[in-house]
């Protein structure tokens, strides 16, 4: 299928590219041009980002964009429970991709802790993001099998995380895959942010995305809960 064939509701919007790195390199413009407007308007930018292993060509390029960095906060939509010394630690993924050169001035706000238990951890990392300003820019990502940040189908704590009212902004999560544990910023927290994008590439995530598009079981499929206004969608084969 093609992403023209997908059946968007109003105010989600899909941009296709012909490669992973025309996609980087546009959806970097994109975040930048959003963040230099917020601080234009604010002083400040926050910008959440997703973790796995596609968006790297996307920080590279970011970090290459001209702005004030030291007034950008960066987050994480989501962490695997493991030091940043980990090779599947997001927080490492964004220090070795986004967080160089002069986008290393801007201030990280990490979800990881080493915490007694992963618990304990979100708690901590709840505590933390009660200071995050409002999320300007917000990158998400999505497995094929719906989940999205780590709002993973099956996962115990999902259904008060997907809560749209909800007040908590860290939950603990259990992933089918190693590393288990994982700590995700909530839908309510995840859904404030005033630009929201999703990025993902390859046939089967369209797949995905258009069984989502076709009914509305939120905790079957959890990207469902951003599929509506409003949303932009950048996908490359
Ligand atoms: O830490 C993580 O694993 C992510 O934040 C996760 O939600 C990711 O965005 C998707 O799994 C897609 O990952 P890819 O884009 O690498 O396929």
């Amino acid at each position: 299928m093609a992403i023209s064939d997908l059946k968007l509701p109003q105010g989600v919007s899909a941009h296709a590219f012909k490669s992973p790195v025309l996609l980087a390199e546009s959806l970097a413009l994109n975040v930048a041009k959003h963040l230099s407007d917020a601080i234009e308007a604010q002083g400040t930018a926050t910008l959440v980002v997703s973790g796995g292993r596609s968006p790297v060509a996307f920080f590279q390029h970011l970090a290459k964009q001209a702005l004030d960095w030291s007034n950008v906060v960066v987050s994480l939509a989501d962490e695997r429970w493991v030091p940043v010394e980990h090779a599947d630690s997001n927080a490492g993924l964004l220090k070795k991709y986004l967080l160089q050169g002069p986008a290393a001035k801007a201030q990280f706000l990490s979800l990881y802790s080493a915490s007694a238990n992963l618990e304990q951890a979100a708690d901590h990392a709840d505590r933390l993001l009660s200071e995050l300003p409002v999320i300007d820019v917000l990158v998400l990502g999505m497995g094929d099998d719906g989940h999205t940040a780590s709002l993973f189908p099956g996962s115990p704590n999902l259904a008060e995380a997907l809560k749209a009212d909800g007040t908590r902004r860290c939950y603990p999560m259990l992933a089918p895959t190693v590393p288990r544990q994982r700590l995700t910023m909530s839908r309510a927290l995840l859904a404030s942010a005033k630009h929201k994008i999703l990025s993902i590439s390859g046939q089967s995530k369209l797949t995905t995305l258009d069984t989502a598009l076709a009914g509305d079981d939120v905790a079957a499929l959890p990207i469902r809960a951003f599929l509506q206004p409003t949303l932009e969608i950048y996908w490359c084969p």
